[in-house]
């Protein structure tokens, strides 16, 4: 019986995770720490005997980079990869580049709240989580899932928000759920799914 893996993994530490700064399509790469949370992300899935047969990323340096380094730790580098934008971090729109804190200090803690984590308010001229899942969600259910569903062992890496839009889908989080779900830097999460696309069994590879 094949098993339905789906792996996501969200990108390593970036350049502007460091420098805390609003990212959303803005291409920096990796930090060394970054490298190596990716580079330990791919050990522990090695740890778990997992092996894939396909894998997907956005259009962004630091999430491919993410999954060159996980490939690699895997030995796994020839493995077919399918880069979309669909998989792209929310668009921050006029906050892209500005420093999170003075952000903060400019408009508020609730307001910087809200559009980090509402469901449905978007930061100006950028894309709330709800529009993100409105383009990450068609590609994950007309591309990834029928394969995972085929018994394609399926690796995702990603990025934050539009992972958190696909976990809301997986584990049928409200509004209210997924504000407080974060998403650590290259920590991979396991589901296995039901026939019927559910989750059968989750588990987190933090620590
Ligand atoms: O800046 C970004 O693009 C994201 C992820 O780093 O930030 P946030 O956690 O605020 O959604």
């Amino acid at each position: 019986m094949s098993e339905r893996l789906l792996v996501l993994v969200r990108h390593g530490q970036s350049e502007w995770n460091l420098k805390n700064l609003f990212t959303g399509w803005k291409d920096p790469d990796l930090t060394e720490l970054g490298v190596k949370e990716a580079t330990e992300a791919g050990r522990k899935l090695k740890a778990q005997g997992l092996v894939f047969d396909v894998a997907y990323t956005s259009v962004l340096t630091r999430a491919q980079h993410t999954l060159d380094l996980i490939l690699g730790e895997l030995g796994q580098k020839g493995l077919p990869i399918s880069k979309n934008l669909a998989l792209n971090e929310r668009d921050y729109g006029d906050l892209s580049g500005l420093n999170k804190d003075d952000a903060r200090k400019k408009w508020g803690e609730e307001q910087v709240l809200i559009w980090r984590r509402s469901y449905d308010v978007p930061p100006p001229g950028g894309e709330s989580l709800k529009d993100t899942l409105a383009r990450a969600l068609p590609y994950y259910v007309q591309e990834i899932l029928p394969g995972v569903l085929n018994g394609k062992r399926t690796l995702v890496a990603a990025h934050g928000n539009s992972l958190r839009a696909l976990i809301m889908v997986l584990e049928k989080l409200s509004p209210e759920g997924i504000l407080k779900r974060e998403l650590a830097t290259g920590v991979p999460i396991i589901y296995r799914l039901n026939a019927d696309s559910t989750v059968a069994s989750k588990l987190d590879l933090a620590g």
